[in-house]
């Protein structure tokens, strides 16, 4: 990779990851290599069933303390840091008073299911929807979210009317406090996922707008993912923002999948699979999402998407909600120790079914316990049940005709190797996993350096992160199709199950 220190005079990148768990800042150095990982975790909230909330004072002070960790140790090692990215949990939604800068509300999850009923009256809408944002008519995203506050605080809707309240997702939030209500922008990818762009024009669209009811003076301008986002001040130097995306397309540019037909799979708290699908925007009509990769120098890429809502978060129900584990990774060990034949099937449904099935109502379920169970198996079974998840998702990829020879892994769970091995068994395709685990903000300094003309675009980036390590397929494929098909039955029970929620 070459290094123009010409127009560059920085010596290192800030990454800000602010995740569905935790808030980290990452600072790498000019050749992407890692110096220094700050994090913080902070807490999730559940005020009623289905529903998920975060502070986003915890939110807004996990990352003031994180980039200041970041940056102290870039300063102790003599480093320059001009430029920083933003990454963020996606869909999640903020709206605060344009005066004052305070939450009107606390950040509503992603993961939050509250805006259900919302979405199956609007259901007669859902193909125009869909052609127009590639996503669906689901709690999942923006939109329903920000209407569902307008509607239930108190004045708020008066208040928006009137120009007083901004809506962002996080990255937005960030970039409002970091530059002290002086820019209120997102990017692309952000924007792609709050149900309210068009993604064919790449514009906020007033249909969209007008059925889910959202003034268009709350919406934030929406720029490249490489560009400028203004400058903080907020720490001892000031730093140009100068790199923005949603985590998971920032992952794509961090495991370097930017030709057409490369996937990768995140592993965070949920799971995201996105392939990119080039600079067509066709929509996907196999219960996958479709939605923008990046934008970068004006040029538009897209993704499709197959979202899984619990991945990791299935390991710290593990460890905190049945407290079967005291450390995520005690999982690796565990399952590796327990037998194949444990016939037990776990689903993991617990803020409902994402991609392909789409099913908000459904709740998690355990099948198959005999008085044989141990803890260890549903340590085990937990596992594989993101592992057959995955393999819904490329069966939905297939069937569009998007067949992954290889699946590129990231995020906190593909630590586990025991994991990795056995989703190359289950989805019989070579799992590879990169040297930079922490993809999505390695994709943040890339963005970034694009920005401070260190690097001239994404091509510059498709080597960047080699493989760490590479899991081959291995086993029966009869018992694989066997497991595959008790997986099948469970989430069909899990549904018909939903349908008297
Ligand atoms: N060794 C491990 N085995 C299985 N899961 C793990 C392991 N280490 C971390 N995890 C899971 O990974 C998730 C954290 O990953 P991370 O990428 O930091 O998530 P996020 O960005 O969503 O906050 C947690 O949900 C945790 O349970
Ligand atoms: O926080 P993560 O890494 O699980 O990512 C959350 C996604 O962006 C939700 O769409």
């Amino acid at each position: 990779m070459s290094i123009n220190t010409a127009t560059n005079p920085a010596t290192g990148y800030i990454a800000i990851d602010q995740g569905t768990t935790s808030s980290r800042a990452i600072l790498f150095d000019v050749h992407f290599a890692i110096i220094h990982i700050a994090q913080q975790p902070f807490d999730q909230h559940y005020p009623k069933n289905g529903w998920v909330e975060h502070d986003p004072e915890a939110i807004w002070q996990t990352v003031q303390a994180v980039t200041q960790e970041a940056l102290s140790a870039a300063h102790s090692k003599g480093m320059q840091v001009k430029h920083i990215g933003i990454v963020n949990q996606r869909e999640t939604t903020l709206v605060w008073h344009r005066e004052t800068g305070k939450c009107v509300y606390p950040a509503i999850v992603w993961q939050d299911r509250r805006t259900r009923d919302i979405c199956k009256g609007l259901k007669p809408h859902e193909q125009m929807v869909q052609s127009k944002t590639g996503l669906r008519l689901d709690p999942y995203f923006s939109a329903t979210k920000i209407s569902w506050i307008l509607d239930n605080l108190p004045g708020a809707r008066e208040q928006a009317e009137q120009g007083e309240l901004l809506f962002g997702t996080v990255d937005s939030f960030l970039i409002w406090r970091l530059t002290e209500g002086r820019v209120h922008a997102t990017d692309v990818t952000n924007a792609s996922r709050t149900c309210l762009f068009n993604i064919n024009t790449t514009n906020w669209d007033p249909a969209l707008l007008s059925l889910f009811n959202v003034p268009a003076s709350m919406l934030p301008t929406v720029k490249d993912c490489a560009d400028d986002f203004g400058i903080t001040t907020h720490f001892d130097a000031p730093l140009h923002i100068s790199g923005v995306a949603g985590d998971q397309q920032a992952a794509l540019i961090g495991q370097g999948c930017v030709q057409p037909g490369n996937v990768k799979a995140t592993y965070g708290t949920g799971c995201f699979a996105l392939v990119n699908t080039g600079t067509q925007c066709d929509i996907n009509q196999h219960n996958l999402l479709t939605t923008l990769a990046y934008r970068i120098k004006g040029q538009t890429h897209y993704a499709v998407e197959g979202s899984i809502f619990i991945a990791g978060a299935a390991v710290q129900w593990l460890r905190d909600g049945i407290q079967l584990i005291t450390h995520a990774a005690d999982s690796e060990q565990i399952a590796s120790d327990v037998d194949d034949e444990h016939g037990l099937v776990v689903v993991p449904a617990f803020t409902g079914l994402g991609a392909p099935y789409w099913e908000p109502s459904a709740r998690g379920a355990i099948f198959g316990i005999s008085r044989a169970t141990t803890a260890a198996h549903i340590v085990r079974a937990t596992l594989e049940s993101v592992c057959y998840q995955t393999n819904d998702l490329l069966e939905a990829m297939s069937s569009g005709d998007i067949r992954p020879s290889v699946l590129k892994v990231d995020g906190g769970m593909v630590a586990n190797s025991w994991f990795c091995q056995h989703l190359a068994n289950t989805l019989s395709t070579q799992v590879v996993r990169p040297v930079v685990m922490e993809t999505t903000a390695l994709g943040a300094a890339l963005l970034a350096a694009i920005q401070a003309g260190q690097l001239s675009g994404l091509d510059a980036i498709q080597n960047a992160n080699p493989t760490e390590c590479t899991f081959n397929p291995e086993g029966n494929d009869e018992q694989r199709q066997q497991r595959l098909a008790q997986w099948k039955q469970a989430v069909s029970a899990t549904l018909l199950m939903a349908q008297h929620a």
